[in-house]
């Protein structure tokens, strides 16, 4: 027996990323989605789990993970909070030993990348998080570069994508997909023309509203089999629409949003409730440029997701 008092304990699973899609009208093409970081943190009799290693009062903390994937399905997510009442009650009200449970849940805001020709809407942007950049350099020999860029910058398809036919060798496992989430956190950067750099009219902003406009519009529409074809139906809709950029190059991290077996629960997920995993990530990177232009932007810079 120790000679020291235990006080104040709890314990859970904590960061639960979970991302949940809801397919609305007619043909399910409206997508709702909502991304929660969910903490679960259970208080009551756990003197004994701590003095006496018996774990007799003790819910797994990866009982509560699985708890929060599958109440997700069950219950949905109408709000963080709606959501958080479900699971604290669930939690109180199913073992005898627990006495008070917490959730804390982090929402994540998206809104809809709107592409005005297609009526069915699966693409998303993060909200509020978007940071543009710019780098200029001035040589006497060699004049003005302008480098304009962003990064920062997350979207999501929750349809759309598939990655499959690829090579499969003896350390291969990962399984063909035919109905993925797609997301990256997009870092871009593009060269404008020595022209347009030297024009002390061009239009900083226009442009840059004009090449995201594009990029954000090629992502939601590229049918995807792969991120590398995402990446350069990106920079080739840039390079196509705005005349004074001559080069682009995009960084993406592929962010897996992983589908969730809700099978031991009893329960369907029909690519609605997805693990959303911040590491480790595929990082695609790529450079893409008008012919006959000599690429300027570094290949080399280290971008994490
Ligand atoms: O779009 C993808 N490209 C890859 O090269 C790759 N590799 C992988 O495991 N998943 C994916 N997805």
């Amino acid at each position: 027996m120790s000679k020291h008092v235990l006080a104040q304990n709890q314990y859970g699973k904590a960061e639960n990323r979970i991302v949940t899609v809801t397919r609305k009208g007619n043909d399910g093409a409206w997508h709702e989605i909502r991304d929660l970081n969910v903490s679960v943190a259970l208080r009551g009799e756990y003197r004994d789990v701590h003095l006496t290693g018996d774990n007799g009062n003790c819910l797994p903390t990866d009982t509560t993970k699985n708890t929060v994937y599958a109440f997700a399905k069950e219950h949905g997510v109408d709000s963080p909070e709606a959501f958080g009442i479900h699971l604290a009650r669930h939690f109180v009200s199913s073992q005898p030993v627990i006495h008070e449970a917490q959730i804390r849940i982090e929402e994540y805001a998206w809104e809809r990348i709107s592409v005005p020709s297609r009526k069915e809407q699966h693409s998303f942007a993060r909200k509020g998080q978007e940071v543009r950049t710019a780098q200029i350099t001035y040589s006497e020999t060699t004049g003005l570069q302008v480098l304009s860029g962003l990064k920062e910058l997350t979207v999501m398809n929750s349809t759309n994508s598939e990655f499959h036919g690829f090579i499969k060798d003896e350390y291969t496992t990962l399984q063909e997909a035919y109905d993925r989430i797609l997301a990256t956190k997009v870092t871009a950067r593009w060269a404008n023309s020595a022209p347009a750099a030297a024009d002390p009219e061009h239009d900083w902003d226009a442009s840059y509203a004009k090449v995201r406009r594009h990029m954000l519009e090629a992502f939601a529409e590229t049918y995807s089999y792969s991120l590398q074809q995402t990446l350069h139906a990106m920079a080739d809709r840039v390079l196509d629409h705005v005349s004074t950029v001559n080069e682009v190059r995009l960084n993406l991290p592929n962010k897996h949003h992983f589908l969730v077996d809700l099978e031991p629960f009893g329960l369907k997920n029909d690519n609605e409730v997805y693990f959303a995993a911040d590491r480790m990530y595929g990082l695609i990177e790529g450079t893409v440029h008008r012919q006959g232009v000599q690429p300027v932007i570094a290949t080399s810079d280290w971008i994490t997701a």
